[in-house]
């Protein structure tokens, strides 16, 4: 039997950051992967795949370019499947391969087959590899998968959920998805620009509550432009497929009584931590609801020599969250002490058309805190690099304490709001004042202007020279 200082089991984003930094730090690392692929939902099924169709689905919309010549352009072509996944694979492949060649750098042991834990130290390897493995830690990264509701006929055909639709085989004519998360916001636009009719159902009033609500209805007003149908306050509890011979494939009732029909359904409902069969609750791991692993701070379960990280945990599921909880949970396995925590707040990236990312407080936030806020905003259209690009939509958000102008929160909606986010971060997290941001010089001409014009914006409480927004 070989022992190791750690074992992995998972080689998503969570658990290859994990691995890779153990091993760095000259720790003796397997990994224990039961799919043919390596990189679990970030590079297979979830983050990865989903933000390479949302560029397929801007190239043949054109939409990018839709703003520069003064015309809406048609569809460049009608894409078949094979076009609409070419480039998801490319990426995939692309990841996969970095991947492995991290785990060869570092002299990481790879075993292909699925692990389970049979003692505080000991994992059970069964499939491609059969081996049984012996480490002084054992960090569980095996990630989350789509909640299936029970009586939904998932077929992978007609009725998906967001692993089987990146399998399809053609670009639909209509689709009904069902949960207005990230996940579904996030297929929705891309399906709606590539021409499917869409339909959006959602069990509650409102969507992505997390967001500012000035920023979300500008999303629901530019998905409702893009001729996203929303359907709020229902649910869809039965799903039937229909005989060949109907018009659409898929029908359903929705909580009011209403039928909807399509062809092809979508469930994004969230996800549950892949927890089961494990061996975990065995060797007395305690399981949460939705199959979510207990940890505490340092990501340690009840038992001392386990630890978990990644969707197995649940809130916040992301890759981005889930590499550094894998990076701080290895630092206190073996005392690095270089990485004791996560930040306490990290930004959101939601990848719609149009993007939006939002970083500290909003103003109902701010508010509530018993700040006097006061808000200065800049639109994309209005910036010469959006006029430039032809960009049509978009705004910065900065929120402001009206006292110290210290800037407390930023949202932005609109091309590459995810990147552009990030100085907005730095601005709250080193409590810099407008000030700061009007007395430095910015490339001209950037989308990064948006910044200092929603600070000058603050400095008249958030009126626009054309449109005042009574503030
Ligand atoms: C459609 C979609 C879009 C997303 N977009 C984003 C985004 O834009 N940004 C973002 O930050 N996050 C995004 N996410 C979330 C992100 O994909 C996940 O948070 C992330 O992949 C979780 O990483 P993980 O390592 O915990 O688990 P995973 O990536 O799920 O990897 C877990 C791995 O463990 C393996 N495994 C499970 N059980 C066993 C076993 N018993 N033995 C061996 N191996 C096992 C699995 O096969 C898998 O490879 C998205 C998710 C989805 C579904
Ligand atoms: N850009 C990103 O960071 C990104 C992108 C995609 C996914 N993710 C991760 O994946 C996770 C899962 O995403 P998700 O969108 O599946 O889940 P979610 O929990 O964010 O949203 C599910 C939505 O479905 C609705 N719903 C549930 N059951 C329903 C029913 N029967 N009928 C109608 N509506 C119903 C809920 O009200 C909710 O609004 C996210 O929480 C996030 O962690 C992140």
């Amino acid at each position: 039997m070989k022992h190791y200082d750690l074992i992995v089991i998972g080689s998503g984003p969570a658990g290859e950051k994990a691995a890779v930094k153990a091993a760095y730090h000259g720790k003796s690392v397997a990994v224990v992967e039961k799919e043919s692929m390596l990189g679990g939902a970030g590079t297979n099924t979830g983050t990865l795949p989903s933000k390479t169709l949302k560029e397929t689905a801007l190239y043949y919309s054109g939409i990018n370019e839709s703003g520069l010549f003064g015309v809406d352009k048609e569809l460049k072509r009608a894409a078949d499947a094979e076009d609409f996944f070419f480039r998801k694979n490319e990426v995939q492949d692309w990841q996969e391969l970095g991947i492995e060649k991290n785990f060869v750098l570092h002299n990481i042991d790879v075993y292909k087959g699925k692990g389970t834990v049979i003692n505080p130290n000991r994992v059970q390897v069964v499939g491609v590899d059969d081996a049984l493995l012996e480490a002084d830690f054992i960090l569980i990264a095996t990630g989350s998968y789509p909640f299936q509701p029970e009586g939904i006929p998932f077929d992978g055909k007609f009725v998906h959920d967001s692993d089987t639709i990146l399998s399809i085989k053609g670009i639909p004519k209509s689709m009904v998805i069902v949960g207005a998360g990230v996940i579904g916001c996030e297929y929705a636009t891309i399906f709606a620009v590539m021409g499917t009719k869409v339909k959006l159902v959602n069990g509650h009033g409102d969507i992505l509550t997390f967001l500012d609500p000035e920023i979300r209805d500008q999303l629901v007003d530019s998905m409702e432009h893009d001729n996203i149908e929303f359907v709020l306050n229902q649910r869809i509890e039965k799903v039937e497929i229909l005989p060949e011979d109907h018009e659409f494939n898929v029908h359903a009732k929705l909580s009011d009584g209403d039928p909807i029909q399509a062809d092809m359904f979508l469930y994004a409902a969230g996800r549950s931590g892949q927890s089961a069969g494990l061996g975990l609750a065995e060797v007395g791991v305690e399981i949460g609801s939705r199959g979510n692993i207990v940890v505490d701070k340092e990501y340690r379960s009840a038992v001392p020599s386990i630890f978990a990280v990644g969707d197995v945990i649940g809130f916040p599921a992301l890759a981005s969250t889930g590499m550094d909880q894998g990076r701080v949970a290895v630092s206190h396995m073996f005392g690095f002490g270089d990485q004791v925590q996560l930040t306490e707040h990290f930004p959101y990236g939601i990848y719609t058309i149009p993007e939006v990312s939002v970083y500290g407080l909003t103003e109902e936030e701010a508010k509530q805190q018993g700040y006097e806020c006061v808000v200065g905003r800049a639109r994309y259209v209005d910036m010469p690099r959006g006029k430039i690009m032809g960009v049509k939509r978009g705004m910065l958000k900065m929120v402001v304490d009206k006292k110290t102008e210290r800037v407390l929160g930023v949202h932005i909606i609109g091309k590459i709001a995810t990147e552009l986010v990030h100085y907005g971060m730095a601005l709250v997290d080193s409590k810099a004042t407008i000030e700061t941001v009007i007395n430095r010089v910015y490339n001209m001409p950037t989308l990064h202007e948006l910044y200092k014009y929603a600070a000058y914006n603050v400095l008249i409480e958030g009126h626009y020279l054309d449109a005042p927004t009574g503030h």
